[in-house]
């Protein structure tokens, strides 16, 4: 059943308590509640998703957020290595989490990335061969929404076809795609084409999945909560955030966090809930976080600064959060075809809207990406001097490229006129750290959000390369007659120099934090979760979202986390039978 405010519930025990229904907590009430015999009560801060059309329009995704109210709104402190600005950091609040807001960009990472979780964590659970098993659970193949032959975009054995999530290839065209093809073809050494990304093998460029089913998008509410809905051993309870965990007794001596505070708004009434069995944190990478600071798990300096009592000293909460930082680069083009007219012109607009509430097709059921990219600095760059290569192994990544059909900048709106391409520039593997910390004890109060982008010589090195590496892409004959010429600022950063400027002055997020709760081997001196996700130093407690990953994988995010979600889920039944 669907409460619509704590006050509402008419229990309050359950055999479980997941806490955040995004990516990760949608998946594992949905998979813990497969068994009639387990209670489960999902509880999420955000409203409803249902009834808002914009939601399910794919094409619509970018206006989901920032400012939104589904977004929970944060705002980075003054990045240094961002000149000093601060960008805002959405999050979403809403059921299905952030995965009802994204960009729906879908692949599972490279398999350096799960091997290298395995090796730190000595649970060789999470390499990429044992995590095949939750691929199949967590993927559907299903066809792009124009029906068209994918026959060369993808390679259909490295896909599931019997997972919860629709994913498909776009079924909106671009004129950009030939153009990207063709210059893999052109510049293979330096852009080779990469028969599927998806498979682990990240290297190169190919055509972008998305989890988008019948044109619409899938998100985790969709895929795996819609199908729970009426198992009456499944309650979720919406509008009810999660202020403070509250130790309810000692097992081995031990703290056990069973039980949790839950209000509306600041100032509602306040319920008590408990797990019989365990406590499950899924409030994401900030949520999660500030969930343990609140409750005295963490470091025992910055817990007193909040006016919070320490329960269990850690200093690994909210330290080591790894991001994708993102350059939107845009190029003037030589086509009135751009999506840009769509936002500009209402007929348009409406039009596009009525082919996509008719038959969902047509331009509404794309994202803003047909085919994306993965890049190495070459062995020889100059920065390995003095910077081991931080990759997650030869294999992996430094950098992607994401082609755009019209102007994607986060931070600097489109113009009012003109058509642009973008070429994205994200950094895979950066060697900044950030930081999330409450500065109150007050749950509802911001919290001290430092990603500390482009803080390291090797993290503007790259994002640096990356845009040299966009320019001669685009330099490419197939680009001839196409590309009038950069826009923007972009027009002035031609050296290292210029360009570092530019990238510090433009640069945002792909919103792929990871790590505040990060996992590490069952005896480390430092981390927050075993390899089993539960919570070092406490009993009760474990944590199963984007915060747990040692490392920003070489993927945008939601795939690899519906992975470890699907194993934390098995985890977790194994731990109970
Ligand atoms: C704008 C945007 C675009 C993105 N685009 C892509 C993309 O194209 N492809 C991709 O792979 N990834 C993308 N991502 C990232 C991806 O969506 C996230 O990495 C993923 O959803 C994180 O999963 P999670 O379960 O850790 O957290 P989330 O999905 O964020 O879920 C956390 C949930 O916990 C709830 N919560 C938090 N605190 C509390 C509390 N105290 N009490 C109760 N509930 C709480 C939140 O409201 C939320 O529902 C994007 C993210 C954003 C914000």
């Amino acid at each position: 059943k669907i409460y619509n405010n704590p006050t509402e519930l008419t229990k309050t025990t359950y055999d479980y308590i997941v806490v955040g229904a995004g990516a990760a907590g949608a998946v594992v009430a949905a998979r813990l509640s497969e068994d009639k015999k387990i209670s489960v009560l999902l509880v999420e801060a955000g409203i409803s998703d249902q009834g808002i059309v914009p939601l399910t329009v794919p094409f619509l995704g970018p206006s989901l957020s920032p400012g939104t109210p589904f977004d929970w709104n944060f705002t980075t402190t003054n990045q240094a290595g961002y000149l000093n600005r601060t960008i805002p950091y959405p999050r979403g609040k809403i059921l299905g989490g952030s995965t009802s807001i994204n960009f729906m960009a879908y692949m599972h990472g490279s398999i350096g990335d799960f091997d290298r979780y395995a090796s730190v964590t000595g649970d060789s659970g999470w390499n990429w061969n044992n995590m095949q098993k939750y691929i199949k659970k967590n993927e559907k193949l299903v066809p792009p929404a124009d029906h068209h032959d994918t026959t060369g975009e993808l390679i259909p054995s490295l896909h599931s076809t019997t997972g919860a999530l629709s994913v498909s290839l776009s079924g909106s065209p671009s004129p950009l795609d030939a153009r990207v093809i063709a210059t893999t073809k052109e510049l293979s050494n330096e852009f080779p084409f990469n028969p599927d990304g998806v498979g682990g093998n990240v290297l190169g460029i190919g055509y972008n999945f998305a989890t988008i089913g019948n044109g619409t998008r899938c998100s985790s509410v969709t895929g795996y909560l819609t199908p729970a809905f009426g198992r009456s051993n499944l309650d979720i309870v919406l509008n009810a955030q999660a202020t403070k965990l509250l130790v309810t007794g000692k097992v081995k001596g031990l703290p056990s966090f069973k039980s949790v505070l839950v209000t509306e708004k600041e100032g509602a009434p306040v319920r008590t809930l408990t797990a019989k069995n365990e406590m499950v944190l899924s409030a994401g990478v900030f949520g999660t976080a500030m969930l343990l600071q609140h409750s005295g798990i963490g470091d025992r300096d910055e817990l007193r600064a909040a006016g919070v009592a320490t329960v269990v000293h850690n200093p690994s909460v909210g330290k080591n959060m790894s991001d994708h930082a993102l350059l939107a680069n845009m190029w003037s083009v030589n086509n009135s075809n751009s999506f840009d007219a769509i936002f500009r012109n209402p007929n348009l607009f409406n039009a596009d809207m009525n082919q996509w509430a008719t038959n969902k097709t047509g331009p509404m059921t794309g994202t803003v990406a047909n085919n994306i990219g993965w890049f190495r600095l070459p062995k020889t760059a100059s920065i390995f001097k003095k910077t081991p290569d931080p990759a997650a192994g030869p294999k992996s990544s430094h950098y992607e490229m994401i082609f755009s059909n019209l102007w994607v900048d986060p931070i600097i709106p489109a113009p009012a006129t003109g058509n642009f391409m973008s070429i994205t520039t994200a950094l895979i593997s950066p060697t900044s750290r950030g930081s999330i910390k409450i500065m109150s004890s007050n749950a509802f109060a911001k919290p001290l959000l430092n990603p500390n982008f482009m803080t390291t010589d090797f993290d503007i090195f790259t994002m640096v390369e990356a845009v040299k590496a966009a320019k001669r892409f685009l330099a490419a004959k197939a680009w001839k007659g196409y590309v009038l010429g950069p826009a923007g600022d972009l027009k002035t950063a031609n050296t290292d120099d210029e360009i570092a400027t530019y990238v510090r002055g433009h640069a945002a997020t792909v919103w792929h934090a990871a790590g505040t709760a990060m996992m590490s081997a069952k005896n480390a001196n430092y981390g927050v979760v075993d390899p089993d996700l539960k919570v070092k130093g406490v009993d009760g407690l474990r944590i199963v979202d984007g915060s747990i990953l040692p490392f920003v994988p070489n993927a945008h995010t939601q795939g690899p986390i519906y992975l470890i979600a699907e194993r934390g889920a098995d985890l977790i039944k194994q731990d109970c039978h």
